[in-house]
């Protein structure tokens, strides 16, 4: 009997699902149970084609609508993700293997936030004037044209409606490819566009592995590329992009840091690393995987994490008490329990977790390594897993260096009492998503992305016009245009 999670088909192009099995089969395995729930293909040489021809046709009449025209599709297409919450979440249940107490609250709950904050903006999308004495300059903010998306596998839904949103309400156009490891969300946000009155072509939706991915970013009618991924992949993506002058938006990987003084209220600071390491067992780009607690309250903050953590609910993920589910695959599970082994043989002090959990599926304990040193690898790469490194310092100025020391500078986090430190430090901090007395809330209001290695431009918040836009000046002359001859 086919599973409820296989789709139609593997595409979603030019208003509809098209199929063509000839391409590589990708297996889509859930995670809790190690089962494979569906199958879809990568998309041919022909697919890409045909998804990037109808982008491109579509686009051009989408930017002839008025942005209130445009936004109330995407209000639309809001309401109707809202209304299908519970089905939408399930799904990102099975692509993910995140348990369903959470992809009720984060995930198409996310998607819908993006088309509801920029299908309100698309009716403000303006110029400006630009008075020259007689003469003056007008301005005219234009969309860039077809835009790719690829997305990573840690929230498929929301990736694809944080790409999408902003740039169908600048006028552009999308070919999105969600990553192979979890190919079914997206396909539900090209479908229910559509419903929403999207033309067709608008938004589709092309599987396959990186190569698929390299051929969209190549393509010379791709007007600007916008991905979610590790830093590897995104040095390659934007170079490729590079070689084509194309417009790129970068979201990568970090190693963050979270900073807890002495003055911080413990449990406030506690539940910050917790939701910053293992909230969706780990996987988020924006983790403060590396927690720096001050020496004085180190043994104290230790003792009531490992107490906290112990009471994480391991389980069926389909069971809405349970809040920690699997890695989202094998491979991902095998990559953190190798970089566990990694922590021990360092010489790093194991205060909980540690290993694999003893269930079907590739669920890892939450893990808490103390003593943990700068050079460290488990200090300096991105795990991308339920793995907490507890650093401790003694000075401000200390802690602001090392926590700067690394390639990374997605986010960083503060748990102070005194609000004067709190900006003081943050001021200092390397880092383009930042927390005071929180940790990785990421409302759509606000910009979202990083510095350094994790990446170029901003999504969500009015910061994302600008990367789906582009502005074109005129200048006007009101008397005779004179010259030297
Ligand atoms: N900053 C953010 O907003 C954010 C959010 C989520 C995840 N991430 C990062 O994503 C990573 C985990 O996701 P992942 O393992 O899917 O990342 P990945 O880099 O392996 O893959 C990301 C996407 O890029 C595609 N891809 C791979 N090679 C490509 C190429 N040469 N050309 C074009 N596309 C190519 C993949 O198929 C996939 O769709 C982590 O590093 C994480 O920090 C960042």
């Amino acid at each position: 009997m086919t599973h409820p999670a296989q789709p139609k088909a593997s595409h979603f192009i030019n208003g509809a699902y098209v199929e063509d099995t000839s391409g590589t089969p990708i297996p889509v395995i859930y995670a809790a149970t190690g089962e494979e729930i569906a199958t879809v293909y990568a998309a041919t040489p022909a697919i890409i084609e045909q998804a990037l021809t109808s982008a491109q046709a579509a686009q051009k009449e989408w930017a002839k609508k008025t942005g209130t025209e445009r936004g109330r599709v995407l209000r639309r297409a809001a309401e109707i993700m809202r209304e299908r919450n519970h089905e939408l979440s399930v799904l990102e249940t099975y692509d993910t293997g995140k348990p369903l107490q959470e992809t009720l609250v984060a995930d198409a709950t996310s998607g819908a936030d993006a088309l509801e904050y920029f299908g309100g903006l698309a009716a403000s999308l303006t110029g400006e004037h630009i008075p020259l004495g007689e003469d003056w300059v007008y301005t005219i903010r234009e969309p860039l044209g077809l835009c790719v998306g690829i997305g990573a596998w840690n929230y498929p839904t929301q990736i694809a409606c944080w790409k999408g949103a902003p740039a169908l309400a600048c006028g552009n156009s999308m070919v999105f490819k969600p990553s192979e490891t979890t190919p079914l969300c997206a396909l539900k946000v090209a479908e229910i566009l559509i419903e929403a009155g999207a033309p067709a072509g608008l938004y589709n939706v092309i599987q396959g592995m990186g190569e698929v991915g390299g051929a969209l970013v190549t393509d010379p009618r791709v007007d600007k590329v916008s991905l979610t991924g590790s830093v590897p992949t995104g040095k390659k993506v934007y170079a490729a992009a590079a070689s084509g002058m194309k417009h790129v938006t970068m979201e990568l990987g970090g190693k963050s840091p979270m900073i807890v003084f002495e003055d911080a209220d413990i449990e406030s600071a506690i539940s910050g690393a917790i939701n910053g390491n293992f909230y969706s067992s780990g996987q988020v780009c924006s983790n403060g995987t590396r927690v720096f607690v001050h020496k004085d309250i180190k043994e104290k903050f230790l003792a009531r994490l490992a107490e906290r953590t112990a009471t994480a609910k391991l389980g069926d993920p389909m069971d809405e008490s349970v809040n920690f589910g699997p890695m989202v695959s094998a491979r991902q599970m095998e990559i953190v329990l190798g970089y566990i082994e990694k922590g021990k043989s360092e010489g790093a002090r194991l205060i909980c977790g540690g290993g694999r959990a003893e269930m079907d599926g590739y669920y890892v304990q939450p893990t808490v390594f103390a003593d943990v040193t700068d050079d460290m690898v488990i200090a300096r790469e991105e795990i991308f897993g339920p793995v907490m490194c507890v650093l401790d310092f003694d000075s401000e100025d200390e802690v602001i260096a090392r926590a700067n020391d690394t390639e990374f500078g997605l986010s960083a986090g503060v748990f102070t009492k005194d609000f004067t430190r709190a900006h003081r430090v943050i001021g200092q901090l390397e880092a383009g998503s930042c927390f005071i007395n929180s940790y990785n809330d990421a409302p759509v209001e606000a910009p979202f992305g990083g510095v350094k290695a994790s990446g170029v431009g901003r999504e969500n918040s009015k910061e994302a016009i600008k990367h789906f836009s582009q502005v074109k000046s005129v200048y006007v002359r009101m008397g005779d245009c004179e010259a030297a001859f």
